[in-house]
């Protein structure tokens, strides 16, 4: 199942225009929130897609400990235990290589994520944590390097909507909502766009899923009605809500490009839990368990690396520099991650 830029169901196309659906109308017309993505102006880049056939055989054993060797000058990697196997990889990015024009972005960077994970991507800025996000969303393409869907290569961007298996959601920095259409309307959208299901079970699936999320009694709101915190929360509302009348529901892997930013500490922490409520380790608002199979979180805050993130990787100058459990990101001896952790102006990161 392809998945979006907002939501899982996105349709491979995006929007140039304001939603018009069949279904209901948006009130104003200055509603795609695809322009407000961070660096994107051209809305056809809008792309995405990702897939791969079903994989039984997963392990739903925590990721194994990886840790950094110590040594920041050549800034290797060693893998202190290995999977015996890889059946449990969602997805692979492999030695991935990203340019914007002149500036080299992404410097082969290779990573795995795998059944049941909850990965963060740190770092400092610009070093290219939403890039490889929009990679492996299938937003973007990588100049070099593959990326594997349940270990098959994706071929391109809008290509791959033939194979099935996975779906991948971004939730962007900006929340991204239609400003004209309801929190109803912005939830269900890709449901009432996309899918057969009868109006009142789409409504009643809308009110379920942003009870979820600890939203009563909003749907009728427009964005700009809402906080922050809640736009954020409407915006993880879309991405979990799913056809529920199809035979078999897809593993989901959710992609936040800093989730928290912007929020107050308080909020913040009610996003941070949010996510792990979602997870399939969690339990929602509901007391029911998730059905986000794996996700990964770029941020800059502490509050989120220790809430809502397991594992650990630390990018820099587009490569892959770290990677550990949270736990050993404080107590990491390698001069980076030290620096980074304690916010010091000494030290190998230069701005
Ligand atoms: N579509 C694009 N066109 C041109 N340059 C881009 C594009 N997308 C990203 N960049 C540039 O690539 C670099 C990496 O951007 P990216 O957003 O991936 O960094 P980041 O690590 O997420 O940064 P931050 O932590 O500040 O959000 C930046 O210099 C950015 O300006």
């Amino acid at each position: 199942m392809v998945s979006l830029s907002t939501t899982p169901f996105f349709p491979l196309t995006a929007q140039k225009t304001s939603p018009s659906s069949t279904r209901f109308q948006p009130k104003n017309n200055n509603a795609n929130p695809f322009f407000n993505n961070k660096h994107s102006k051209d809305p056809t880049n809008f792309v995405c897609a990702c897939i791969a056939p079903p994989r039984n055989n997963f392990n739903t054993q925590d990721s194994s400990a990886i840790q950094f060797n110590g040594s920041s000058k050549s800034e290797q990697l060693s893998t202190v235990r290995n999977h015996e196997d890889d059946s449990d990889v969602l997805i692979e990015c492999r030695d991935v290589y990203k340019s914007f024009g002149e500036k080299k972005i992404l410097n082969g960077v290779s990573f795995k994520i795998r059944h049941g994970e909850a990965v963060g991507i740190i770092g400092p800025s610009g070093t290219g944590k939403s890039t490889i996000l929009k990679i492996i969303a299938g937003l973007l393409a990588p100049d070099k390097g593959e990326v594997y869907i349940r270990g098959r290569k994706r071929g391109g961007l809008i290509s791959d909507d033939e194979i099935s298996g996975l779906r991948i959601g971004l939730v962007f920095q900006s929340a991204a909502l239609f400003d004209s259409l309801t929190v109803r309307e912005n939830v269900g959208f890709l449901l009432y766009e996309h899918s057969r299901m009868p109006e009142e079970q789409i409504s009643e699936l809308i009110k379920e899923t942003l009870a979820a999320v600890g939203l009563k009694g909003v749907e009728e709101r427009l964005p700009s009605e809402l906080s922050g915190g809640m736009k954020k929360r409407v915006a993880l509302a879309r991405s979990i809500i799913c056809d529920t009348t199809k035979d078999s529901i897809e593993p989901e892997v959710l992609l936040y490009d800093e989730p928290t930013a912007g929020l107050d500490p308080i909020a913040s922490t009610v996003v941070e839990d949010l996510i792990r409520s979602v997870h399939i380790k969690g339990r929602d608002a509901l007391g029911k368990p998730g059905n986000i199979t794996s996700y990964v979180v770029v941020t800059h805050q502490h509050s989120t690396i220790k809430r809502a993130i397991d594992r650990l990787l630390f990018l820099h100058k587009g490569q892959l520099v770290w990677e550990g459990m949270t736990h050993e990101f404080t107590t990491s001896t390698n001069p980076i991650v030290q620096q980074f952790a304690s916010g010091s102006l000494d030290g190998p990161i230069k701005y």
